[in-house]
């Protein structure tokens, strides 16, 4: 099973570095821009595997899009990153040019792949990916929620100082520091409401904080965070490539689901083979149904700015 990450750099290596490591491809290609990155970081990955243990093939490539071919599952995280103090919309003006040359790329040389979408801003990528690729929609996929939702089980476990993997909760919506929407509602220790155990004060810190997640870790590091979002892709790659079907919050094509269409943005899907195996389209009370719509026109309003791209 062969999987292409487009970027070497922080978010592309660590998800190469999780998908080895946990055996989830048999093959994986990196491939970047920069001269000889892509080569280096392959051959850094690849002297992991004696110690760590893992047989996965890694091969980094300049540019060389023909080593990419007949990848099942082809990863975008080319494009640059925010510096503190910005917000992610704030790099479409570069990377909508450098996700839309990068997807036609691979689809030239893969065109049965599932592509995911990592660049910022994911969800305005994710659309432009599916408007420029022609590809169906369940192979479209922009992953964000994963992500998210990783950081709201992180925080709700700090505060209820249990184990992250004891909790179960999912974030939809953009993929932005104000358009995210943790379900707190729906969120659980353990299949136990965590409104039994904490506070409404608490609970709305845990939805802010986490809303600011990305934000706070770009803060601290100068550069937005990988660990967590390399470790995102690969979950979402293993459950493609390995026919999981798990449920996880994905950036996808809407068609009338949660009253929305002609846009992507981040909703529970089951995830597989096929991309996109299903949307799960579930009931929201009044609040977060108001909060989705509000989070669309954000996403929609951005999705504007590629008028000029799209042609
Ligand atoms: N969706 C999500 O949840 C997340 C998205 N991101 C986004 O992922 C992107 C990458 O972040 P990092 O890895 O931290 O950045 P980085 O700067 O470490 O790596 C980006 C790499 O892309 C390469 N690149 C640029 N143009 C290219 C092209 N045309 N073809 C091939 N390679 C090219 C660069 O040479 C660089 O090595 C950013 O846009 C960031 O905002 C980051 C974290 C989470
Ligand atoms: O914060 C950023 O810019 C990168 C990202 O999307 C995340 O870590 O959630």
């Amino acid at each position: 099973m062969k999987v292409t990450i487009v970027g070497a750099g922080n978010v592309g290596a660590s998800c190469a570095d999780v998908i080895s490591y946990r055996g989830i491809a048999s093959e994986v290609v990196i491939l970047d821009i920069k001269e000889g990155f892509a080569e280096g970081k392959a051959m850094d990955l690849m002297q992991c595997a004696t110690n760590t243990g893992f047989n996965t093939q890694i091969t980094g490539v300049t540019n060389d899009y023909s080593k990419t071919a007949n990848s099942e599952v082809v990863v975008i995280t080319s494009g640059i990153p925010r510096k503190p103090g910005m917000t992610r919309e704030e790099l479409i003006g570069i990377n909508a040019g450098i996700v839309k040359s990068v997807a036609e790329n691979l689809l030239k040389h893969s065109p049965k792949a599932t592509f995911v979408i990592v660049s910022n801003p994911m969800d305005t990528m994710t659309y432009l990916a599916f408007k420029s690729l022609g590809l169906p929609k369940n192979k479209i996929i922009g992953m964000g929620g994963a992500l998210d939702s990783s950081r709201f089980r992180y925080y709700l476990s700090k505060e209820l100082d249990i184990p992250s993997n004891d909790v179960s909760a999912m974030v939809i919506g953009g993929h932005g520091d104000t358009t995210m929407i943790p379900l707190t509602r729906l969120a659980s220790y353990n299949g136990i409401p965590v409104s039994e155990f904490l506070s409404q004060e608490k609970l709305d810190k845990v939805a802010a904080d986490t809303m600011v997640g990305g934000a706070t870790l770009t803060g601290l590091l100068g550069t937005s965070a990988w660990y967590a979002p390399g470790a995102s892709v690969a979950y979402l790659v293993d459950s493609i490539l390995n026919n999981q079907k798990k449920m996880i919050a994905c950036s996808v094509f809407l068609e009338g689901e949660y009253g929305q269409s002609d846009i992507c943005i981040g909703v529970p899907c089951i995830i597989g083979k096929n991309g996109v195996e299903k949307i799960v389209d579930i009931t929201l009370n009044a609040d977060e149904k108001a909060k989705f719509a509000k989070s669309a026109d954000a996403v929609r309003a951005m999705n504007g700015d590629l008028k000029s791209i799209l042609g």
